[in-house]
């Protein structure tokens, strides 16, 4: 098994792999302007697997989306590794987004008419790069669709369809995975076994992993979580359990003000991905 794009785990830690900074987002103008980043700067270090929670509406897609390359934000700056989104062309942020990014979003975007096995190796094949067999047969086994490959996506149940988006995020190993509730559609079986992998991508393969998520036991996997509020970041916990995070949610939902803004938490016991589900 090789690791295709990224250095050692070592060496990753060192690195930023993604970075916002003083990023604004405002939708619309006049009386419907919607301020949805206020002010962000925050650096995802390599090899780091974060989750961004925070009540709905408070930014996390939007900030997901610019970090992304995929929605541009309307002041500051983003950052994919050493590389400034701001002013890269088209061109420029494509390659950028096909060579160094995998998304895992819950929009699947599989090609219909393409079977399970097509769907994952797609990018890997537009990009002209060789498939690692091994790490292919890896990640279906442990995302448990080994025996749906020759299916369509319309063969597949939604649980299944969003585990081979999960594959093809994973297949061609890349820089950085994002994922906008990446396990909102499954169960809590299928949800371990996309947690479980995107855990490895980091902890095995030095990979950096961000994950938009509602659930504290999907936090629970994660090495950080950031909190947002309001489009600001208003709370950070370092590998929480999933009661840490559901506490620090239910005082979010009950209004911005009970979580100070840019006081991180003590870090806690790392969790060890077995938390139990809360709420
Ligand atoms: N295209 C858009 N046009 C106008 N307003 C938008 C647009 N996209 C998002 N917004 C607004 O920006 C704010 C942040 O939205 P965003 O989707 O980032 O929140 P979120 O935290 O991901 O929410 P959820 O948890 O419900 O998915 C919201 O008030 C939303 O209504």
């Amino acid at each position: 098994m090789t690791t295709a794009h990224t250095d050692s785990p070592a060496l990753q830690t060192r690195k930023i792999a993604a970075g916002a900074e003083d990023l604004t987002k405002v939708y619309g103008s006049g009386d419907t302007t919607v301020e949805a980043l206020r002010g962000i700067t925050i650096d995802f270090p390599a090899g780091q697997f974060t989750a961004i929670m925070g009540p709905s509406g408070s930014g996390k897609s939007t900030l997901m989306h610019c970090l992304a390359g995929l929605d541009v934000a309307t002041s500051g700056r983003v950052r994919i590794g050493d590389v400034e989104l701001t002013g890269l062309s088209d061109k420029a942020m494509t390659m950028l987004r096909r060579d160094r990014i995998g998304f895992v979003f819950q929009s699947f975007n599989l090609v219909p008419t393409l079977s399970a096995a097509e769907n994952i190796t797609l990018p890997v094949d537009i990009a002209g790069r060789d498939i690692d067999k091994e790490w292919f047969d890896a990640v279906v086994g442990r995302l448990g669709i080994a025996d749906r490959l020759d299916h369509l996506p319309s063969e597949l149940s939604g649980g299944q369809q969003q585990r081979v988006a999960c594959a093809r995020a994973l297949v061609d190993k890349p820089e950085i995975i994002f994922g906008d509730e990446p396990t909102g559609n499954l169960d809590s079986r299928s949800s371990g076994e996309v947690l479980d992998i995107l855990r490895a991508a980091t902890d095995e393969f030095g990979q950096t992993v961000v994950i938009v998520t509602h659930d504290p036991r999907a936090a629970s996997y994660a090495d950080r979580v950031v909190f947002l509020a309001d489009g600001k970041i208003v709370r950070e916990l370092t590998s929480p359990s999933a009661d840490d995070v559901f506490e620090v949610m239910k005082n979010l939902d009950n209004g911005p003000a009970t979580a100070e803004a840019g006081s991180p938490e003590p870090a806690t016991p790392a969790a060890d991905g077995e938390s139990e589900q809360v709420g």
